[in-house]
């Protein structure tokens, strides 16, 4: 008889969002400070999107991945929680085959007022905190390339489908685990 494989729970802690816990995914913008978006294709782009609460939101098996660029989450209404983990080690690997370090993954509240700035090849999903979340994305955006269609199901390979180069790790099919979110 076939036994169902069910995944994994990997428990996540949320965590306010200071410097120096965000240091090993990029950077806090505080006052006198400077960021620098950086695209290495296409041009810098900046919209404003909304994600909202969706059943079974404190689980996450998608995350996004780029080499190409940084990003920079910035709430203006309602809080977020960000979840990362380390860039892949190997960029010129076959991104299908991008390692995902579990011990180092991390999820934070970032709330309105706050700027998340993660850097290139650092794993990431953004989900509502409550009912949702409005926030500034400063991403990369290719000519002719629209404002990213807004999505509540956490379908990170949904958007790697219209924007290619937004790879994504699926961490059910890959590693039969998925992240829980403990608040
Ligand atoms: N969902 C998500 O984070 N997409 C990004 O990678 C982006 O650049 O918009």
């Amino acid at each position: 008889m076939s036994q169902t494989v069910t995944e994994e729970v990997v428990k996540l802690k949320v965590r306010p969002l200071t410097p120096e816990a965000f240091r090993p995914y990029g950077q806090v913008l505080e006052r006198g400070q400077l960021i620098y978006p950086e695209v290495e294709e296409g041009r810098v782009a900046m919209e404003l999107l909304r994600t909202r609460h969706r059943p079974n939101g404190r689980q996450t098996a998608q995350l996004a991945v780029h080499f190409t660029y940084n990003q920079t989450f910035i709430p203006v209404q309602g809080s977020m929680v960000l979840i990362v983990a380390p860039p892949p080690v190997d960029r010129e690997a076959d991104p299908s085959t991008y390692d995902f370090d579990f011990d180092q993954a991390a999820a934070f509240l970032v709330e309105p007022g706050q700027v998340a700035f993660i850097d290139k090849g650092v794993w990431h999903n953004a989900v509502a905190m409550g009912l949702e979340c409005t926030f500034i994305n400063v991403t990369r955006k290719d000519a002719l390339e629209a404002a990213t269609e807004e999505r509540n199901d956490g379908r990170i390979d949904q958007i790697s489908a219209q924007r290619p180069y937004v790879g994504y790790i699926d961490l059910v099919e890959r590693y039969h685990r998925v992240l829980d979110l403990e608040l």
